[in-house]
């Protein structure tokens, strides 16, 4: 039995509670020894087999490495743990319910309570249903920091020969951002999602103030149920194009700015470096728009209304034994609107698949930025093109404009209008062969004036 023991490691896990089991229960399927520290030895409740437990002193002097599976506002009894605990390193695997609950990071609080123990915070990424699982695809990565090195060595072999990725990311300081990092609500998503809920309720107020309050007031018509498929898929549309052409603008504004000062080493303003960050989640909320657009419009010859509408205009036609006459202009006109809206909406998806990570690692550099530059404007070009083909020859005529104020399309076809305008000139040889050599660093390059390059290039 010696042989036995001294190949297999003996570690040691302080608290009995649900994250203790799961790892506890990793830890034996991958051979190790394990003794659990507990406040009641002798109650604590069904351990994983093959698991000693003891009281936390002479758990902790059996055992190097100790995970500390209890929550922070319990450390405190690991003060008169002293002793046992010199040397030992010891595994912070805490989170917080809050951020800047504390003053201090768990892991550096933990420090200097036993500052005689080598304190490396760990684990705390995974859940306690992860852990029971093992490792799989989705949740490979073991974030660790740590002031000693060896002490974070001890720790990432134990995390590898569990089947984890260790990722190294320092000191002790680092800590926070760890603890940080569980707490996280989709940091990448904030400003896209403000400004998808800042367009949808401005475009929201305003078609239901120009449609159904206009012919209200004016005709004392109450037309409000068209706010349920009609409005929404005003609303969908316009803020898709949006967002889309939102996508593409930063881009042209740095290509502009560089044109201006004649370098690319000169840093962006941060603004237009947050937003040049976030294209990809304005474009996915904009296909998420898009695909709603094309949802609605496919149920709209099963709407009630709609058919209600029909039906009396084909019986009103027949008591009078008339026939409209075949209008062909019509026919084109909503045929190709039609057309365009299809192609548009198959191109972005396109768009949409190319920007999925797993596809996207697949193309290169060139294949990528073709595909997200020149289709990407392609798409824009398409859905702007079937947006003028929707409001065909109305733009002129005085009566679309209720109380002086355009159609909510005709509003939202300023920005993509815009981005296309400014891209065409962008694309103006003598505009595109300056560009090209201020990005090729051929023009006025001073290394010393920036700090960073332009993410475009
Ligand atoms: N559950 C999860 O999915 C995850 C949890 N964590 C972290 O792991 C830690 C433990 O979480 P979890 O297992 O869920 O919590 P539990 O409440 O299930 O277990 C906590 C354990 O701590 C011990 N304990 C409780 N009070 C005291 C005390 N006053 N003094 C000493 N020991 C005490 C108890 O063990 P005993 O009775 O044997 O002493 C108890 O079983 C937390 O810091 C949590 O943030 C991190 C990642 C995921
Ligand atoms: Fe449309």
């Amino acid at each position: 039995t010696c042989l036995h023991e001294c190949l297999q490691e003996l570690l040691c896990i302080f608290g009995t509670g649900d994250l203790g089991r799961s790892l506890g229960q990793r830890l034996i399927q991958a051979g190790y020894r394990l003794v659990y520290g507990s406040r009641r030895p002798h109650s604590c409740g069904p351990l994983p087999p093959g698991t000693q437990v003891a009281d936390h002193e002479a758990a902790a002097q059996s055992a190097q490495l100790i995970f500390l599976c209890v929550h922070r506002e319990h450390y405190d009894f690991l003060e008169s743990l002293t002793p046992q605990l010199k040397g030992k390193v010891v595994v912070d695997v805490s989170n917080n319910l809050k951020r800047d609950l504390y003053p201090e990071a768990n892991a550096e609080h933990l420090q200097r309570l036993i500052p005689g123990a080598h304190v490396v915070k760990a684990f705390n990424t995974l859940s306690a249903w992860a852990l029971q699982n093992g490792p799989s695809d989705a949740n490979r990565q073991v974030y660790l920091c740590g002031n000693r090195t060896e002490a974070k060595q001890a720790v990432a072999e134990t995390a590898t020969k569990l089947g984890f990725t260790v990722v190294d990311r320092g000191s002790l300081s680092a800590a926070r951002e760890l603890e940080d990092s569980p707490l996280q609500l989709f940091p990448d998503w904030r400003l896209p999602m403000r400004l998808t809920v800042g367009l949808t309720a401005f475009f929201f107020l305003y078609v239901v103030i120009r449609d159904v309050i206009y012919a209200y007031v004016e005709q004392r018509k109450d037309i409000s149920f068209r706010i349920m498929v009609s409005l929404a898929n005003k609303v969908f549309p316009i803020v898709s194009l949006i967002m889309l052409s939102l996508c593409y603008l930063p881009g042209i504004m740095a290509a502009c700015l560089q044109l201006s000062r004649g370098t690319k080493y000169k840093r962006f303003p941060d603004w237009l470096d947050r937003w040049m960050l976030c294209r990809k989640q304005l474009g996915l909320v904009s296909l998420a728009f898009a695909s709603l657009h094309v949802l609605y419009t496919l149920i709209i010859p099963i709407r009630y209304y709609v058919r209600y509408r029909l039906a009396a205009i084909t019986i009103s036609q027949i008591r009078e034994n008339k026939t409209t006459a075949f209008d062909t202009t019509m026919a084109w006109r909503t045929d190709s609107y039609y057309s365009m809206g299809v192609l548009g909406f198959g191109l972005f998806l396109l768009l949409g698949i190319s920007s999925l990570p797993s596809v996207s690692n697949i193309l290169s550099w060139r294949e990528f930025s073709f595909i997200q530059s020149k289709l990407g404007y392609l798409t824009l070009f398409i859905c702007t093109f079937h947006t003028y083909l929707y409001g065909w020859d109305k733009f002129l005529h005085l009566a679309s404009y209720k109380w002086f104020t355009p159609p909510s399309y005709m509003l939202c076809l300023i920005v993509p209008s815009a981005v296309l305008l400014l891209k065409m000139l962008l694309l103006l040889p003598c505009v595109d062969k300056r560009l090209t050599r201020i990005r090729q660093g051929w023009e006025r390059a001073d290394p010393e004036d920036g700090t960073r390059k332009s993410l475009l290039t």
